[in-house]
């Protein structure tokens, strides 16, 4: 049961066409949303919250019409936008608290709720100090708090890993794990990468210039686009030649090789190949995978 899902969604600016034809559903879970910048990814978010009606084509959230139902939709939705739009002048909690009661929550209850989700965002004595002395991370989490507050049953981070240092990114990541497995919200990421998403998402949609490229379960993507770098002392072209009569998909690359996994069995060929051809091998890495590497498949 897919918990939204868009047909032919086309969006046309005077100068760009920002989503073209997509066609994609999203089932409850973790998924990522994963494009180069212009992609087309915060275009989707605000049509999907009922904020931009689409040129053309259809989208439903929870099987509410975009353009119809946006009121519904953004009751039951939160969205953490990209962009930095917090009031520097105010604390957390008064933000917060102040965005609970306009999604309808009454002011003891608004109070309460603020409390617990800054608190689960890593926000504590700070919540009291007004915004605009914060760092990047603080306002992220500051964001995701009010994107929190009304107890959705589904949020549209878009870019929640900004400006982070790589401490804050994983701090980040891991707290986008836990609003999908502890608290049983389902959530829409968006990042421009793919690496930073595999750890944390069950799914993941690639678009490119508004265009679905693939949408796959985590596993299959990792499976499908994970590489070895493979360096020998010398003798890369034999080796190249060697892997490729024995079936495997070899790129030459800088000093090294890159081989396409197939399987477990990809580890063993390289190994054999190597002994046999009697070279010195010095790196035998996974390659990180990156949104290049997806448009090559
Ligand atoms: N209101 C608008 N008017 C005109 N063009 C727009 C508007 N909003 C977005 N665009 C254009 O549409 C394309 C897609 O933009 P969008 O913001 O959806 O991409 P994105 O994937 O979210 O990228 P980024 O991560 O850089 O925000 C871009 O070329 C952008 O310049």
């Amino acid at each position: 049961m897919h918990i939204l899902a868009t047909e032919g969604l086309t969006q046309r600016f005077p100068t760009v066409t920002a989503l073209d034809q997509l066609s994609v559903t999203v089932e409850a879970g973790v998924t990522g949303l994963v494009g180069a910048n212009g992609a087309g990814k915060s275009t989707l978010i605000k049509i999907l919250l009922g904020l931009l009606p689409p040129t053309a084509g259809r989208a439903e959230v929870f099987g509410l019409d975009v353009v119809t139902q946006g009121p519904q939709i953004r009751g039951l939705v939160g969205y953490m936008p990209e962009h930095d739009c917090l009031p520097p002048d105010v604390s957390a909690t008064e933000l917060v608290v102040h965005l609970a009661q306009i999604s309808g929550l009454p002011r003891t209850a608004a109070r309460e709720r603020a409390a617990d989700v800054l608190r689960h965002v890593g926000l504590y004595e700070e919540r009291y100090r007004a915004i605009g002395g914060y760092s990047t991370g603080m306002k992220q989490r500051v964001k995701l708090a009010q994107a929190l507050v009304h107890d959705p049953q589904l949020v549209f981070l878009d870019e929640p890993t900004n400006g982070l240092d790589p401490q804050g990114r994983d701090e980040m990541l891991t707290l986008i794990r836990r609003i999908g497995t502890e608290f049983g919200i389902s959530v829409l990421v968006t990042s421009h990468l793919l690496g930073e998403l595999e750890r944390v998402c069950d799914h993941v949609i690639v678009i490119d210039g508004g265009r679905l490229l693939r949408s796959s379960a985590i596993t299959e993507f990792t499976q499908s686009t994970q590489v070895l770098t493979v360096e020998v002392e010398e003798g890369a072209e034999p080796l190249a030649a060697r892997l490729s009569e024995l079936g495997q998909s070899v790129t030459a690359h800088g000093r090294g090789l890159l081989v396409q996994v197939r399987g477990p069995e990809t580890y063993d060929t390289i190994r054999d190949a190597v002994c046999d051809l009697d070279l010195c091998l010095i790196r035998l890495e996974q390659g990180r995978q990156r949104i290049e590497d997806v448009f090559r498949v």
